[in-house]
């Protein structure tokens, strides 16, 4: 969400954001309902003037002018009330089309219509090379028994998974990793369901467009959010923080759900998109200052580079174009894992920085040093998300015996072992 006037006194920015992101919004639709609802609104101020004056006459005037200026005053009372059905209908359609006003993307973002056009930033690491024919994924979990694909599609339908033995251990120890790495960071862990109530949906900006990717409760106002994100933003929704407060910073660990509408033939085998997945997530709250919020963008995207590092993925950053980074966003740069078998970088992260478009949905405000209620700025970064990340993992760590070698950083995460699959 942007500030009304902020869209007012910028219409043209505004428009050229909701053009370069492919954004459904006819913003003079929105401006028209805005213009109507200020006048709406200075009506009713001009009838509710002459009821209160003429409600001041009569206990002044004599006998014969009292019967008169009541039935003036039932009359005023009558026409303010017949305003209100307009005046609340006029108040949700704006509110609604408001929703929909994408963010202003920074001037660093390429503009282009999809992810095809997202810009390559850098490569880190060296992409593996083998003496032998790698397996992919599916293959050595099948060759250690690590999982059991067949049994649990039969329980749970496609894009599902169930690991076993060693790696369950693995899964665990990623995460555990990724957890340590940011809480030595200086981020407050948290743990948290992915139950949330719909309007949360609403405050990151999933919804209104994002409906048909969440899977809904029935019989209950419930739904099932696809990142930690979602409950983590609203955590604040309606307080009013102090400065020193800021910046709130969570490692938040949670399962993910998601429908995947849309995603029919992607992917479709193994472990890189199923419905429901854990994640630990990134989530940041810091003054209302483009520069701090830059600044953290880096930090969580260097977070999220010191994950990989330890890992020893090679990998690639790359910043969206305006086409590939959702409305909310002022920048976004997505970080991709080497597949050997895929022979391609696969998107394991996703930074972003979104100015104070998602505090003004959620209702999230601080007060500056000055005494001034502000909206802060939030950021997000994935720190890990498994079982993706299982993906460039085994695949890259594999050895001419079918193992797994364990990088050195997650050793102490099992037990000290140096190979998985002995
Ligand atoms: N269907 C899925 N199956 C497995 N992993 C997924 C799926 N969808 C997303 N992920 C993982 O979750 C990461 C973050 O997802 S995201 O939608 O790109 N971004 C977010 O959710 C942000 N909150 C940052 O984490 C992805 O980069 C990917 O690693």
């Amino acid at each position: 969400m942007l500030d009304l006037k902020f869209i007012r006194d910028n219409a043209d920015t505004v428009r050229h954001a909701i053009q370069v992101k492919g954004v459904p919004l006819d913003l003079d639709e929105l401006l028209r309902v805005d213009r109507e609802l200020v006048e709406l609104r200075a009506r009713l101020e001009t009838l509710q003037a002459e009821r209160n004056a003429n409600a001041k006459l009569v206990p002044k005037a004599g006998a014969d002018e009292r019967a008169a200026l009541i039935a003036r005053g039932k009359d005023l009372a009558e026409e303010i009330r017949a305003q209100e059905p307009a005046l609340r209908a006029h108040e949700d359609a704006l509110k609604q089309l408001l929703l929909r006003v994408p963010n202003i993307p920074h001037p660093s973002v390429p503009v282009g219509r999809d992810d095809s056009e997202n810009v390559e930033l850098r490569r880190e690491g060296t992409l593996p090379t083998f003496s032998f024919t790698p397996l992919d994924h599916v293959q050595l979990l099948e060759k250690h028994g690590w999982a059991d694909l067949e049994r649990v599609a039969r329980v749970s339908g496609s894009r599902s998974y169930l690991l076993k033995g060693d790696a369950v251990r693995l899964e665990q120890a990623i995460i555990n990793y990724a957890l340590d790495t940011l809480a030595d960071a200086g981020f407050t862990l948290v743990s948290t369901t992915a139950l949330v109530r719909p309007d949360t949906l609403v405050g990151t900006g999933h919804f209104p467009g994002g409906e048909d990717q969440v899977y809904k409760i029935e019989g209950a106002d419930l739904m099932l959010a696809g990142t930690a994100e979602v409950p983590v933003n609203s955590l604040h929704a309606g307080e009013v923080l102090a400065e020193a407060d800021l910046p709130v910073t969570y490692a938040a660990i949670s399962a993910a759900f998601r429908s995947e509408a849309g995603s029919a033939g992607r992917d479709v085998r193994g472990l890189m998109r199923v419905h429901e997945f854990k994640k630990v997530e990134q989530y940041v709250i810091t003054r209302a200052d483009e520069a701090e919020g830059l600044a953290m963008f880096e930090r969580l995207l260097g977070n999220a580079e010191t994950i990989l590092r330890g890992l020893e993925l090679p990998y690639r950053v790359l910043q969206n174009c305006t086409g590939d980074m959702g409305a909310g966003k002022v920048l976004m740069y997505d970080l991709e894992c080497w597949v050997p078998s895929e022979e391609k970088y696969r998107e394991t992260h996703s930074c972003s920085y979104l100015g104070d478009w998602q505090a003004r949905r959620t209702g999230i405000r601080y007060r500056d040093e000055a005494g001034r209620m502000q909206f802060p700025h939030t950021l997000n970064n994935t720190g890990i998300a498994s079982p993706r990340i299982l993906v460039p993992f085994l695949e890259v760590h594999q050895q001419a015996d079918g193992t797994v070698r364990v990088p050195a950083a997650l050793r102490p995460y099992l037990g000290g072992r140096e190979v998985l699959g002995a």
